[in-house]
């Protein structure tokens, strides 16, 4: 396949390279940037010499449409608006890292992104890419809305509780941490070194873009969900997100009966391991994989559960799950290319 990345010179961009570098189906990737074409890729990425050749594209849709059966945008909100509208009707299948396509209602969108929405009929047309949960609309798709980092976790975190009826809807509260490539590569205060080194903030409370995104793939599950409580935090580390949920029971269940659902759930699915009883996933786990690793725990006392869900951002919570979305539009392997065990320490 021959594939374009717009955005390359991105973490996520970056991440996407990383992974099809090695992906058995991909015979050339054409790496695209809007503010640094003809520069070698190295230039922004010295850690890719004498790896990579590649001298970064300017964009040309005319050019895209010719030469490319896959693009991935890793690039900020706004430019999936711009550039999806004029391929729609090629050949190009896209997948888009962005949060542009995924929330289909317009002005959900403008709203929490304070920006104008892509046009109707080219939302109608994404599929949300959360394999997990949408795998066999996926496959007929030829455009892919990826889901975002916090999403990621925190509804696959819910997602078995959710369906199967198990918590008061209007209970959840998901209380969420990201390392700093989550915010991009352009540097901004908040990311700073000084800033957030020994620190740890709050951010986007009430109004992070996020929300929208994690109730409508829950109210697809059980209709009965309407808002949950999500906070977001920044901490000193550079890749992974935690999420930790909290919800009421709505009726009794055992730890064991609990854990044994989580596992039915997502029996079939490569990526999602659900630990053993008392076992709790840490980021470094997961890191540099494609994995979400999922705890569960009845809490006797309040007639709560807690769940804890962790990825790494650029992978599950991007790139890996936009390879993943990749596999499954060809018909290849979900997991070719993607097979990576987490580094560790
Ligand atoms: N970082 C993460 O963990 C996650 C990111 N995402 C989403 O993925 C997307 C990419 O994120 P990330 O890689 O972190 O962001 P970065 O800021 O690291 O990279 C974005 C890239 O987009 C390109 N770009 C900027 N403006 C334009 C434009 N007008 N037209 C074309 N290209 C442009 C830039 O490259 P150049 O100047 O070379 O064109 C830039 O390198 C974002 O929408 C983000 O919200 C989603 C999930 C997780
Ligand atoms: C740490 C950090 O700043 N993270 C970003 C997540 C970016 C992202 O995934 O954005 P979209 O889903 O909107 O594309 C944030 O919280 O806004």
């Amino acid at each position: 396949m021959k594939v374009g990345i717009i955005g390359a010179t991105g973490y996520g961009g970056a991440e996407l390279y990383r992974i099809l570098l090695n992906h058995p189906k991909v015979e050339n990737c054409i790496l695209y940037s809007s503010s640094e074409a003809n520069t070698l890729y190295t230039d922004s990425f010295p850690h890719l010499s004498e790896i990579s050749n590649h001298v970064l594209q300017g964009i040309d849709i005319e050019e895209i449409k010719k030469n490319i059966d896959v693009l991935f945008l890793a690039t900020p909100a706004g430019v999936s608006a711009e550039i999806t509208p004029k391929l729609i009707n090629s050949n190009v299948k896209i997948i888009d890292l962005s949060g542009d396509l995924r929330i289909k209602n317009r002005a959900d969108y403008e709203k929490w992104y304070k920006r104008e929405a892509v046009e109707q009929p080219v939302l109608d047309e994404a599929i949300y890419g959360l394999p997990e949960l949408n795998r066999e609309e996926i496959k007929k798709a030829k455009l892919i809305a990826n889901p975002g980092c916090f999403p990621t976790a925190t509804i696959l975190g819910l997602a078995p509780i959710v369906q199967g009826n198990i918590i008061k809807e209007s209970s959840i509260i998901v209380d969420a941490k990201s390392g700093v490539s989550g915010a991009g590569r352009g540097s901004s205060r908040a990311t700073s070194y000084s800033e957030i080194n020994e620190n740890m903030k709050i951010y986007k409370v009430h109004e992070h873009q996020h929300v929208p995104e994690i109730e409508q793939a829950l109210k697809r599950l059980n209709e009965s969900v309407e808002a949950i409580s999500f906070s977001t935090h920044l901490i000193p580390m550079t890749r992974g997100i935690m999420s930790t949920i909290y919800a009421d029971l709505k009726r009794d269940i055992t730890d064991e009966e609990l854990h044994e659902f989580y596992k039915q759930f997502y029996k079939e699915s490569p990526f999602v391991r659900v630990r053993p009883l008392n076992q709790y996933p840490a980021t470094k786990e997961v890191y540099g994989s494609n994995f979400c690793d999922i705890a569960v725990k009845v809490d006797e006392r309040t007639k709560r559960v807690t769940i804890v869900s962790v990825i790494d951002n650029l992978m599950k919570g991007a790139a890996g799950q936009a390879v993943q979305n990749f596999n499954i539009i060809n018909g290849f392997e979900e997991n070719t290319g993607l097979y990576l065990a987490p580094l560790f320490p």
